[in-house]
């Protein structure tokens, strides 16, 4: 079994735990699913803000234990001033030590939109991610089919959810292409064997229609690839490692922007 079916595999053991844990009606009575959510385009268009979505993420499948001595107080906090214009919050526990709890605590601290980083399988997670805050849901092509694609992103649209939908290649990209999609990202990191090639955004981008958002995501390090994928059409820039890897990850996008 590869990672991603590791993980999937877990994933539909956490969800049917969930399920039982806390019914739809519970999840409805959170004071957070009776909210306006921060629109996700408003932001990553915003000409003060800087494309890049900073993600929160302690340790993953393929770095291991990437940060976990800092909070997401310190950390969402200090990416929202330094000019990002959106959180992206793992909330995956097994794989990457993420909790709900973290993305709850983001949104509490932060007026900008964020970014539910899970493994959606399920319905019943999109509820969740309402009901816990978030204002983004992610659905990997790589592990759903186009017609549970079709249903989690129509679910997330009406509740007032923006939905970024995750493609690894042209085949996942042409398959899943929907109009509830908000914004497409390519994911530079091929979940199954984690190598990693930002090529895999150059070549995509001329294929994902325009009236999408343009998303990047995984292995950016550097202030000039930021520059030619923005001549390349992207609108987004997801970054997590690069800034979690520091003792202290604030001050690494504060630097990090300087260069933008
Ligand atoms: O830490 P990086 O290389 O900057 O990558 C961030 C983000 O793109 C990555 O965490 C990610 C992309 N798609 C995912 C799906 C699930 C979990 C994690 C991810």
């Amino acid at each position: 079994m590869n990672i991603l079916d590791k993980i999937v595999a877990n994933k539909k053991k956490e969800v049917a735990y969930s399920k039982n844990r806390t019914s739809y009606t519970k999840l409805e009575e959170s004071e957070y699913f009776h909210r306006d959510v921060y629109s996700f385009k408003d932001f990553l268009l915003d000409e003060n803000r800087t494309g890049i979505i900073a993600e929160f993420k302690r340790k993953s499948p393929s770095k291991g234990i990437i940060n976990d001595k800092v909070t997401v107080k310190e950390v969402t906090t200090a990416y929202a001033a330094a000019g990002a214009s959106a959180l992206s919050v793992l909330t995956d526990k097994q794989f990457f030590m993420g909790r709900k709890a973290d993305v709850m605590r983001a949104r509490k601290l932060n007026t900008i939109p964020v970014l539910r980083k899970d493994f959606m399988i399920d319905e019943y997670q999109v509820i969740e991610a309402k009901a816990i805050g978030a204002d983004i849901i992610l659905l990997i092509a790589a592990i759903l089919t186009p017609a549970e694609i079709q249903t989690m992103a129509s679910l997330a649209k009406s509740l007032g959810l923006n939905v970024l939908l995750e493609v690894h290649n042209l085949e996942e990209l042409e398959r899943s292409i929907n109009p509830n999609l908000d914004a497409i990202g390519v994911n530079n990191r091929n979940l199954a064997d984690f190598t990693v090639s930002v090529e895999t955004s150059f070549q995509l981008a001329k294929h994902i229609p325009d009236e999408f958002l343009k998303i990047s995501e995984s292995a950016i390090s550097n202030t000039e690839v930021i520059k030619q994928l923005k001549q390349a059409g992207f609108n987004g820039f997801l970054i997590g490692e690069n800034f979690m890897k520091e003792e202290n990850p604030g001050a690494a996008i504060r630097e990090f922007v300087k260069g933008l």
